[in-house]
């Protein structure tokens, strides 16, 4: 099998974090694209016997802020030894971008123009995922409530959405991954195998953010945080370009009584049965993936 590592294609660095998974067939056309330590690395050639393999499933968790959706997904991914994806990162990569170029937030053509040229990579260090743009360690800045706030105005435009949706595709279009969200299940993979829209009442997920920034050293007053993520859920509903919403087969999972625990056993739950299924119609697939007890 002959791997070719090549800088970016879509014009996009864009580097993933692949956890413990296997490869995965990709259709034909598309070269695959499994990145490690800041390459892109593909694999253009794949063994027939994996030809005939029933792709790994595509996992698609959409919600508002604060509802655990990145705690959860990367838990999932984590034990499935799929691709987690956080889309977010995308559209706060941009508007880290913004803010460093002083970029007015609100001129739609420049954002636009901006999105168009961005340079997004990933980079695998231990357990966590860097996020570099254009070359410079965004990580410490991407949770800032100022990136928080100029991301979720970006998210608006359509040429940002439309140069996002691309990289979402491209990554995540073979199977084997986790991707979580606004819109996956309704616009980016909306022939995802499984979708989750994950929930809890604004008091808790105000707290959880208010918990988390303190955790990170980030000052939070939690009325002003619980405020902010009330804003930001009825923006990202209202916006007329692929608004968060719940997509009509997505399993709800309302994680205010929950914990992280209760939340990642339900899903395993679901995943465990969608592969039945599909191990049933097909007499592959489903079987040969495992999920690993943690
Ligand atoms: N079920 C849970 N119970 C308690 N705390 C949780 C639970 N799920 C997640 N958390 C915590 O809540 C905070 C927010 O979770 P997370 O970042 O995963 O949410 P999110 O939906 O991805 O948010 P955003 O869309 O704003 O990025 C984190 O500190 C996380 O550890
Ligand atoms: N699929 C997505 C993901 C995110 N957004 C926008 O980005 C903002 C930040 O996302 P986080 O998940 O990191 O909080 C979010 O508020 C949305 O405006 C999106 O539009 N679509």
């Amino acid at each position: 099998m002959h791997r070719h590592f090549f800088p970016g294609i879509f014009g996009v660095i864009v580097n993933v974090e692949r956890v413990g998974a296997d490869r995965c067939v990709r259709p034909p056309l598309f070269t695959v694209v499994i990145i490690r330590f800041g390459r892109i690395r593909a694999d253009t050639e794949v063994r027939p016997y994996e030809r005939l393999r029933v792709r790994k499933l595509i996992i698609a968790i959409d919600g508002p802020a604060a509802a655990g959706k990145s705690t959860a997904a990367k838990n999932l991914a984590k034990r499935l030894g799929y691709l987690y994806l956080d889309s977010g990162a995308l559209y706060r990569a941009i508007a880290w971008k913004l803010l460093q170029e002083k970029i007015n937030p609100e001129s739609q053509e420049e954002v636009e123009a901006a999105a168009q040229s961005i340079e997004i990579e990933f980079r695998l260090k231990g357990e966590q995922t860097e996020i570099w743009v254009g070359g410079i360690d965004a990580t410490p800045s991407l949770r800032l409530p100022e990136v928080t706030r100029v991301s979720s105005i970006a998210s608006t435009y359509p040429g940002v959405r439309k140069k996002l949706l691309s990289i979402q595709r491209s990554i995540g279009s073979g199977g084997g991954v986790v991707m979580e969200g606004r819109d996956i299940g309704t616009v980016v993979f909306p022939e995802a195998d499984l979708k989750f829209y994950l929930d809890a009442t604004t008091p808790v997920r105000g707290l959880r953010r208010h918990k988390e920034l303190e955790q990170k050293g980030i000052p939070s007053d939690l009325e002003k945080t619980t405020r902010e993520i009330e804003e930001r859920d009825l923006k990202d509903s209202r916006r007329h370009v692929a608004p968060l919403k719940k997509s009509e087969d997505a399993v709800v999972i309302d994680s205010t009584p929950l914990n992280l625990e209760e939340v990642i056993a339900q899903m395993v739950q679901e995943v465990e049965k969608k592969l039945k299924i599909r191990g049933q119609r097909s007499g592959a697939g489903g079987r040969g993936e495992r999920i690993k007890e943690f």
